[in-house]
C-alpha cells in the first residue's frame, strides 16, 4: 500500500497534485487536508469519478481539516505541504517568509506525524529553500527526509535553451540550482543535449538569462490569478517517481553534505533518492563561478531561516 498526504490541499497547487496524482495512479491511499474541507469533499467525490473514467481503481481518499487529521491520520510515504497564505502585493521576501512560516510552524506537528519515521516531505510552499532549512531546525524530521520543490526553474531554463538552439525541451538536460529569483544559478557548465555536452556562448546565455528572468513579469502580465500551478503538479508527480526510481532532479536540499557550501541552509542542488532520503547526487561537478554564487544563495537561505522565529 503506498500513501501520500496532501496539506493545502484545497488550493490551486494542492488540488492539481491531488488531480495528478490520481490520474497517473500513483498511490493507493490520498488523505486531503486543507481548511476547505467543503472543497476537499467535493473533490473526493470528483477524483474518486475521475479515476473511474480513466479505466482505473480509485485510491481510498479521506478528507480531513488540519486539527481532525492529528487524531486520524498515520503515516504516509509522501507528504506535500502546499498551505500558504495569501503574497501581499509589495510584501517583502523576509515578511512573506515569516508569515509563511507561523503558518508552517502551526502544521509542524501534523507534518511530523505523518511523515513517521520513513516518510519523505516535500515543502512547496513558498520560500522554499528557508521554508525547508527551517523546519530542518524543528529536528522532528531528519534532514535528509526534507526537499524543497524547486523543478520549475529548470524546466523553464530547459524551454529556453531549446528555443535558442533550435531543439525540442525533452532533449535538453540542464539544471537552474541556488534559489528562486535574484540568487538562481543557471548551471550551463552542465548543459547537455541528447545527453551531450553543449557550450552556450556569452550571447546565447544572455538571451536565455534575459527570458527566464523575464518569466514572472510575463506570468503577473496575464493576470491569471493563479501560480503556475500545471508544471508544479507535474513536477511532483515526477518527484514521487524519483523517489521510486533514483532518478536525478534538481531539487532543494540540505547544504550540510556539500564541502565548498556553508551548512544549515536549503538550495537547489542535483538530489538522488535511496530509500525515500535525499542526497547530492554524487556526479555533482561545477565552475569555480558557480560555486561562489551557489556559496551565496546558500547564505542568504541560512540567513533568513535564522530570523524565522517560532511565531
Ligand atoms: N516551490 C515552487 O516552485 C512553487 C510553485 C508554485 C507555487 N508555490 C507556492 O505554493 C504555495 C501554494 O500555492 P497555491 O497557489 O496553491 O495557493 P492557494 O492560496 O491557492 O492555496 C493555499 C491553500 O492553503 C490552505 N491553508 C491555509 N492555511 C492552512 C492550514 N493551517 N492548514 C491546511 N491548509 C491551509 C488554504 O485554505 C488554501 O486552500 C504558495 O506558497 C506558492 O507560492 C511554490
Amino acid at each position: 500500500m503506498t500513501s501520500a498526504t496532501i496539506i493545502g490541499a484545497a488550493g490551486g497547487i494542492g488540488q492539481t497534485v491531488a488531480a495528478e496524482f490520481v490520474a497517473r495512479d500513483l498511490f493507493d491511499e490520498l488523505h486531503l487536508v486543507d481548511l476547505r474541507t467543503n472543497l476537499l469533499e467535493a473533490d473526493r467525490i470528483d477524483l474518486s469519478e475521475a479515476s473511474v473514467a480513466a479505466g482505473h481503481q480509485p485510491p481510498h481518499i479521506t478528507v480531513e481539516d488540519p486539527h481532525s487529521a492529528l487524531h486520524a491520520l498515520g503515516s504516509s510515504d509522501f507528504v506535500v505541504c502546499a498551505a500558504t497564505l495569501g503574497e501581499k502585493p509589495g510584501q517583502s521576501r523576509s515578511s512573506f517568509a515569516q508569515v509563511n512560516w507561523e503558518l508552517l510552524i502551526s502544521l509542524v506537528p501534523l507534518i511530523s506525524q505523518v511523515a513517521g519515521e520513513h516518510g519523505t516531505v516535500l515543502l512547496v510552499t513558498n520560500p522554499v529553500d528557508a521554508m525547508a532549512e527551517r523546519l530542518a531546525r524543528e529536528e522532528t524530521i531528519p534532514r535528509d527526509r526534507i526537499i524543497g520543490y524547486s523543478v520549475n526553474d529548470s524546466t523553464r531554463l530547459r524551454v529556453a535553451i531549446a528555443a535558442e538552439v533550435g531543439v525540442e525541451p525533452d532533449r535538453v538536460q540542464a539544471h537552474a540550482l541556488g534559489v528562486h529569483g535574484e540568487q538562481l544559478v543557471p548551471l550551463y557548465s552542465g548543459v547537455r543535449i541528447d545527453d551531450e555536452p553543449v557550450e552556450l556562448d556569452a550571447g546565447q546565455r544572455q538571451r536565455i538569462d534575459t527570458w527566464t528572468e523575464g518569466w514572472f513579469a510575463r506570468w503577473h502580465e496575464l493576470k491569471s490569478g493563479r501560480s503556475s500551478i500545471r508544471s508544479t503538479a507535474a513536477g511532483v508527480a515526477s518527484v514521487v517517481r524519483a523517489t521510486r526510481s533514483g532518478a536525478e532532479l534538481p531539487l532543494s536540499v540540505s547544504t550540510d553534505s556539500v564541502d565548498f557550501l556553508p551548512s544549515s541552509a536549503f538550495i537547489g542542488l542535483p538530489t538522488s533518492f535511496a530509500g525515500g532520503s535525499a542526497a547530492v547526487s554524487d556526479a555533482f561537478e561545477c565552475t569555480s563561478e558557480e560555486k561562489a554564487a551557489l556559496v551565496e544563495a546558500a547564505t542568504a537561505v541560512r540567513d533568513l531561516a535564522g530570523q524565522l522565529g517560532r511565531g
